[in-house]
């Protein structure tokens, strides 16, 4: 979002507004109290307010960001719904173009809109995630909703580990399926509360089922009240155990979030007076290619072997040749053992790693362990020392395996494994320490900046088409 605080700086300028020091309904980031802006110049967005972080003018030190009229409009979304749910049923109208639920004053306004019969709006209003077209923010935050497949493998899963509260960070999918378990009266009963930074939601969801969260800095929107609310969620009253699922934007750095997670677990330390070994129960769901990075912040999480599949999702229509693979995987501090994976989608327990893991990942004795990263069966090369994806052929210019057609020779300085300059794969002291091993990457250090830097999420999928 903060790119449209740059946008602003070029195009004209800004200005700061000075508010009285009274006036507490300034939204805070990190850093306290943000700024009033407004964007002076002769642009199409001519005194629009933002609020921006009142310490840092580089949004690299914080980019904290928001619409002072998005603030406003949230507050009115709220009332809205209230009013909105007690129309009577014919009456109610959804209009696809603004994303809005219309109360009935307001249809002459969204006369030439798109807007839904009521049947429909009526028979969503418990599916909002159905009802709302997902956002497709090219830059990060591009919103894949599960398939009910995985959405309710989820569910179970949770069921079945004895969990009662669940907080969703980033899953409003979940939170939906959740809520309509609890209509139909299924016990036991489960919580949910949802963090999203989507401010839709605040049309369908109380305050005390939904923050408006941001997840790279630990934001909540509507302050104390919000945090109030969200430190509660955490206490485990009679027992009530709590785990947090989070299903962040691909496009994501992994530090930010680890970070605002890790507050999170402080809080639930804090709340429920857990000893130091205790930890809060956490699932978090990011591509493969992204395990070492998250285990370098979480070192007790484990990836686990069961593929994510999304309803809308570019990457994993069904294609001529079957489903294609989900490169979207669990990281969990939960005991692997103890998440079981469908057996009618082909998972089976591996009884040396003590985990399920996919149908093509067969256990290794050399390497000791069910290597595949992507579900497909590796091979193991007796000169890297390790399993490989099974497209890639041992190289001797090279002196590791790589795609047939790889750039041969070129850049091949240094260790496969590690990146070091001082020794090759073969003398790798790191070579048994998985965490080191990016499938499908050459050395794990170069390869993370380039996820983590420039990148693009375009980048970053097609990594998965090797
Ligand atoms: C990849 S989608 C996950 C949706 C999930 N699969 C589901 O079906 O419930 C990412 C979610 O995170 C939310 N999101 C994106 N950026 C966020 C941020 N900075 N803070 C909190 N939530 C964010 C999006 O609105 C979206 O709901
Ligand atoms: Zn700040
Ligand atoms: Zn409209
Ligand atoms: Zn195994
Ligand atoms: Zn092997
Ligand atoms: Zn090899
Ligand atoms: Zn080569």
């Amino acid at each position: 979002m903060s790119k449209i605080m740059d946008d602003a700086v070029d195009s004209g300028g800004i200005e700061v507004i000075i508010q009285n020091e009274e006036d507490k309904t300034a939204p805070r980031c990190p850093h306290g109290p943000a700024l009033l802006f407004e964007k002076t110049g002769n642009g199409e967005e001519k005194g629009r307010r933002f609020y921006a972080c009142s310490a840092c003018r580089d949004r690299k030190d914080c980019n904290f960001f928001q619409w002072a009229d998005e603030k406003i409009s949230e507050a009115r979304m709220l009332i809205r719904y209230c009013h909105f749910v007690s129309l009577p049923l014919e009456q109610r109208r959804f209009c696809v173009d603004c994303q809005l639920l219309i109360l009935p004053e307001e249809r002459a306004t969204h006369a030439k809109h798109k807007a839904l019969s009521e049947d429909t709006t009526v028979q969503r209003l418990k599916r909002p995630s159905l009802l709302l077209c997902p956002l497709d923010n090219k830059k990060s935050n591009a919103q894949y909703l599960f398939a009910d497949r995985s959405c309710h493998f989820l569910l179970d899963m949770l069921l079945g580990l004895g969990f009662q509260k669940i907080l969703c960070v980033g899953t409003p999918r979940l939170h939906e399926v959740i809520k309509l378990r609890n209509m139909k009266g299924k016990s036991p009963k489960m919580k949910s509360l949802l963090l999203d930074i989507d401010y839709r939601y605040c049309q369908f969801y109380g305050q005390d089922e939904f923050c408006r969260y941001n997840m790279f800095n630990h934001h909540f929107f509507d302050d104390e009240e919000a945090v109030t609310f969200f430190q509660g969620f955490l206490r485990e009253e009679e027992g009530a155990k709590v785990v947090m699922i989070t299903d962040p934007p691909f496009g994501g750095l992994v530090k930010p979030l680890a970070n605002s997670f890790s507050q999170m677990a402080i809080t639930w330390k804090n709340q429920n007076k857990v000893s130091n070994a205790g930890q809060m129960p956490m699932i978090w769901i990011f591509p493969y290619f992204f395990e070492s990075r998250i285990l370098e912040c979480f070192p007790s999480f484990s990836m686990l072997d069961y593929q994510v599949d999304y309803d809308n999702h570019p990457l994993y229509k069904h294609g001529k040749t079957g489903r294609k693979q989900s490169p979207v995987r669990l990281f969990t501090n939960l005991s692997p053992k103890d998440i079981i994976l469908p057996e009618d989608e082909g998972y089976r327990f591996c009884s040396v790693c003590e985990r399920y893991v996919s149908a093509g990942n067969k256990h290794c004795p050399k390497c000791d362990t069910c290597p595949s990263k992507d579900g497909r069966e590796w091979r193991h090369c007796d000169e890297c020392g390790r399993c490989v994806k099974p497209s890639w052929r041992h190289c001797s210019s090279c002196g590791h395996c790589a795609l047939p057609d790889h750039p041969c020779g070129q850049s091949q300085t240094g260790c496969f494994n590690c990146g070091s300059q001082k020794h090759k794969l073969r003398t790798c002291p790191k070579k048994h320490n998985k965490r080191m091993i990016v499938p499908g990457g050459r050395g794990a250090p170069g390869l993370l900046k380039h996820i983590a830097g420039k990148s693009t999420t375009k980048n970053k999928r097609r990594r998965t088409v090797t």
